[in-house]
């Protein structure tokens, strides 16, 4: 978060900087090809956490390569563990400057960069995931799940932006507000939204049916922060996500798949937000718990039809 980004106590996301998109036929100048993309992420961060599920759902670990950088991040911004050996940066900051020399903006992850033309292609969070599930079809393994069925993109493209809005972005929004009125209207919002999704819940066993889309792999990395960080350290604090037995016992049967329970890392979430984020919590004490268990069994597998 920056001063920019602050408007009447309200935070206000800044814009994307870097829109260019990978395409199949390669027309966008930036052809879908297997080797040459590398995906830069935290596993701290929510928006980096989906990229890295998909890429992971879709089998596209041998043809997307992966960069992760370290949880805790300083004034210098994200930093690799060792200096990245195919980009030869240190920092992420020094590829957004390769790019773009006046760039000015937060060096955000993800994003993805191009090793050929050696610029960022995107780190336009929202697409990098659909990009993925629609450009590189020709590189899916056979046995793929289709997390984005052309029938139900308007639907699911609908509940995305309601998810973005209140959850996604509704916790920072809770969380780095600076103004009482802020603050209440993006928890209002927030657990009016998990009042509806709980609802949602109770007959289908992922938010549209017997098929995990592109909408859980968005709602999930929320879900899987909320406790562990977004109850105590943003104020969501209403209820807790084990206060829902419907969207609590959605969240572990996600997390047993191996591409979201193996993506998720409590240990580097919970230190980046407590120990980077000084401007709610000065001290960068990380608390102990809430020690909760993901293992707990849930029988979601009982609602799905047929
Ligand atoms: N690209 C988006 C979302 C991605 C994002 O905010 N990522 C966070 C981590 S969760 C980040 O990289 N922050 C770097 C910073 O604030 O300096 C944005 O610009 O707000």
């Amino acid at each position: 978060m920056t001063t920019r980004e602050m408007t009447d106590g309200r935070f206000v996301r800044q814009a994307n900087r870097f829109t260019d998109k990978i395409t199949a036929d390669g027309s966008s100048g930036y052809p879908a090809e297997s080797g040459r993309y590398r995906l830069i992420v935290s596993y701290a961060c929510p928006w980096a956490h989906r990229t890295m599920i998909v890429r992971s759902l879709l089998g596209l670990k041998e043809v997307i390569n992966l960069a992760v950088v370290d949880p805790i991040r300083d004034e210098k911004g994200w930093r690799f563990p060792d200096r990245d050996p195919v980009t030869g940066a240190s920092f992420v900051s020094e590829l957004y400057l390769a790019s773009d020399p006046e760039y000015q903006g937060r060096y955000t992850v993800p994003c993805v960069w191009d090793t050929r033309t050696r610029r960022l292609v995107t780190n336009d969070f929202p697409f990098i995931t659909t990009m993925m599930e629609t450009e590189f079809t020709d590189y899916l393994p056979t046995g793929a799940p289709d997390l984005y069925p052309v029938e139900l993109r308007p639907e699911i493209d609908g509940l995305n932006e309601l998810i973005y809005a209140t959850v996604n972005n509704g916790v920072y929004r809770a969380g780095f507000a600076t103004s009482q009125g802020a603050y209440d209207e993006a928890v209002e919002a927030l657990f009016a939204t998990f009042d509806r999704l709980e609802e949602r819940l109770a007959g289908r066993r992922y938010l549209f049916g017997d098929a995990v889309t592109e909408s859980d792999v968005r709602l999930y990395p929320t879900l899987a922060r909320f406790d562990a960080v977004y109850n105590g350290h943003f104020k969501c604090n209403v209820r807790r996500l084990t206060d829902y037995p419907n969207l609590w016992g959605y969240a572990r049967d996600l997390f047993s798949i191996p591409a979201f329970g193996d993506t998720t890392d409590f240990d580097q979430i919970k230190r980046h937000y407590y120990i980077t984020q000084r401007n709610v919590n000065p001290s960068g004490v990380v608390p102990k718990g809430p020690l909760i268990d993901w293992s707990e069994p849930q029988d979601r597998a009982a609602l799905t039809s047929g």
